[in-house]
């Protein structure tokens, strides 16, 4: 079969990706181009530029999510990659699209949200964009600066010695979400699914402290730290017991009554996704900014691979164009 008569599914995100973004993902003035987590727009390094959608269905879905809350998570998502350039997001813009019936009321909420996200992230909405859909679709673009003569934090800049650290603690969000779907309404874990709180002022925090790569987690920590580890052509080693593992995700495997909890609360860690906490690699000796937790080491070996406590472990966790591995 060609190329061109496969489905998006049986080539996967990586490849949907490379033809997305062409030969050509950057003008001759950009310090980033397209494939980090947000471009750095020149011929200064000031502007950092990323956009990402939440789709009904895929990413949220309206009877597990209020209103406000997909407006909080659709700013909350991008201002996390925003700060994966060890910058600060200043602005936002939303484009939304709404089924007919929708109420004002609804609308109100969504409004609601993506202003007291933007707010918390020191960012206001200055634009957007309203059109008619079967399926609600929330689009934001966010924009970030990063101060006068600051080098951004590029993915592909860890190198072999280096500590790889992580904000917070993964998995909250795979749980909660695996807690709504079994029909447990409320709790804390549930709410960190509906709404990611990403660290602000950890990006640049991390850049002050020498960081030498970092991004969020969206896909899941095992996915991410291989995709940073294969950009930066390394190698990757974590060690479980250094994991910051919440102890509210041995509760929820137990209300979920799953046979191993023990595995399920490390596949949560592993290859939950959507926590959108900040990961990143800090060159030996440097000291971790408050808030990161040294969870492994970087080496040479073939890019991208990771393993987890000396085994290899292929990531889990979420491909666009598959979903879930
Ligand atoms: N439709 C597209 N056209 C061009 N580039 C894209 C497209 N979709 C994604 N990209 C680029 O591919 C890279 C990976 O995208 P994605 O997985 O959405 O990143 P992130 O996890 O940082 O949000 C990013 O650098 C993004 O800019
Ligand atoms: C109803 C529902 N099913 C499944 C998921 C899980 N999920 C959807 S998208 C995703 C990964 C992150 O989304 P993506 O669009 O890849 O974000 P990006 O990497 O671009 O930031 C995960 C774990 C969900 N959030 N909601
Ligand atoms: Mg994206
Ligand atoms: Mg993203
Ligand atoms: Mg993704």
């Amino acid at each position: 079969m060609s190329d061109r008569a496969l489905t998006v599914a049986e080539a996967g995100e990586a490849a949907v990706l490379a033809v997305l973004r062409g030969a050509a993902g950057h003008a001759v003035d950009d310090p980033v181009g397209n494939g980090d987590d947000a471009a750095v727009l020149g011929p200064a390094a000031a502007t950092v530029v990323t956009t990402d959608m939440l789709v009904e269905g895929t990413h949220f879905r309206l009877d597990l999510t209020g209103w406000g809350d997909v407006g909080r998570r659709a700013v909350a998502q991008n201002v996390s990659d925003v700060l994966a350039m060890g910058a600060e997001c200043t602005r936002v813009l939303v484009a939304l699209a709404v089924p007919a019936a929708t109420t004002m009321g609804q609308i109100a909420d969504l409004a609601e949200g993506v202003h007291g996200e933007a707010a918390r992230s020191g960012a206001v909405v200055v634009g957007g964009d309203l059109t008619r859909a079967d399926l609600v679709v929330v689009g934001v673009t966010a924009i970030g600066t990063l101060p006068d003569g600051a080098r951004p934090l590029r993915i592909d800049g860890a190198e072999p010695g280096d500590t790889v650290a992580l904000t917070g603690a993964p998995g909250r969000s795979a749980a909660g979400l695996a807690l709504l779907l079994a029909g447990h309404a409320d709790g804390p874990l549930q709410r960190s699914h509906r709404v990611p709180v990403p660290p602000i002022g950890s990006g640049t925090a991390a850049r002050l402290a020498g960081a030498r790569a970092l991004t969020d987690v969206s896909d899941g920590l095992l996915r991410d730290l291989s995709g940073l580890a294969r950009a930066s052509g390394v190698a990757a080693d974590l060690v479980t017991d250094s994991l910051p593992v919440d102890p509210i995700l041995a509760d929820a495997a137990g209300t979920m009554g799953v046979a191993d909890p023990g595995r399920q609360v490390l596949d949560w860690v592993l290859d939950g996704g959507e926590d959108h906490g900040l990961l990143g690699t800090f060159p030996p000796g440097a000291v971790l900014p408050p808030g990161f937790t040294a969870i492994g080491t970087v080496r040479s070996g073939e890019p991208g691979r990771v393993t987890v406590d000396g085994e290899p472990r292929t990531p889990g966790g979420w491909d666009s164009a598959r979903g879930a591995n």
